[in-house]
């Protein structure tokens, strides 16, 4: 778990990214702080990784995006790094590296720092549930081991602020839920998490806050019951809910986890 070090905070100034010449992003205003798991949320192509990638300093972009009060842009690239952590969505990894070694990787940034590096890591392995196989090489997994391990090591960091790529996409449901969990708690222990969500009942079950983007601007922001209305829903996800009948029993829209 992260160290309590006060709430981190991050304020968006009328962000916006420009991709081939396109605007992708537009006028993203908002102020991120305690309580900190936020859902970014939209239909493919809303702009939600360009965002992330904003945030993480991978792409440029206009306007301004402050960190305590202090723009991000003037950090060096190792301090950016130890004060954001980023997950990206593109889950392969080309590198022969072990588990543990991948999970390591978190720690580069601060690297002669004089932090305890080994306890962080094994915290991260740990909270994910991967230590049992540390020492396999990480292109033996499966997909949803693999994500685990690189949500491990985006949680070794130990960063103040994280921002999450669909980290739950490949999960089975025991491990969404844990995974969900997980980034909840350390966002309650200090951290600012913003995390890339498709499933909208973990989405609104977990976030304290959930942001909608749709053709690269906000359309919604706020607690999930105030944005995951009926006509937001129809709106911009052209979807609604339903409770599906199979024979006499309806199915679950949620799922409830049964132990460890
Ligand atoms: N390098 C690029 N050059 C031009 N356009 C791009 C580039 N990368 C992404 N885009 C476009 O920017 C828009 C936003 O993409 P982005 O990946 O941020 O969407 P997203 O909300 O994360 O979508 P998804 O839910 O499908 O992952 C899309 O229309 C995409 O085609």
């Amino acid at each position: 778990m992260i160290p309590a070090a006060g709430f981190a905070r991050i304020d968006l100034e009328n962000v916006g990214v420009v991709l081939d010449g396109r605007p992708v992003l537009a006028n993203v205003t908002a102020s991120l702080g305690a309580p900190g798991l936020v859902g970014l949320i939209g239909p493919n192509g809303a702009g939600k990784t360009t965002l992330l990638r904003a945030l993480a300093g991978l792409v440029a972009s206009q306007g301004r995006v402050l960190m305590n009060g202090q723009p991000l842009a003037r950090l060096s690239p190792a301090e950016r790094a130890r004060q954001v952590a980023y997950l990206a969505q593109e889950r392969a990894v080309h590198w022969p590296l072990s588990v543990r070694e991948v999970v390591a990787l978190g720690r580069l940034p601060h690297r002669g720092q004089g932090h305890d590096d080994q306890a962080a890591i094994d915290r991260a392995l740990d909270e994910t549930g991967v230590r049992a196989f540390a020492d396999r090489p990480i292109g033996h997994l499966s997909g949803g081991e693999r994500a685990r391990v690189l949500l491990a090591r985006a949680l070794a960091v130990e960063a103040p602020v994280l921002l999450a790529d669909e980290p739950v996409a490949a999960l089975d449901p025991h491990h969404q839920l844990a995974m969900m969990g997980l980034l909840r708690r350390h966002a309650e222990a200090g951290a600012l998490v913003m995390v890339v969500v498709h499933d909208l009942i973990s989405a609104a079950r977990f976030c304290h806050r959930l942001i909608l983007l749709d053709r690269g601007g906000v359309v919604a922001d706020g607690p999930p019951d105030a944005v995951l209305t009926e006509p937001t829903l129809a709106t911009h996800y052209r979807v609604r809910a339903v409770f599906p009948q199979v024979g006499t029993q309806a199915l679950p829209l949620a799922w409830e986890t049964l132990g460890p």
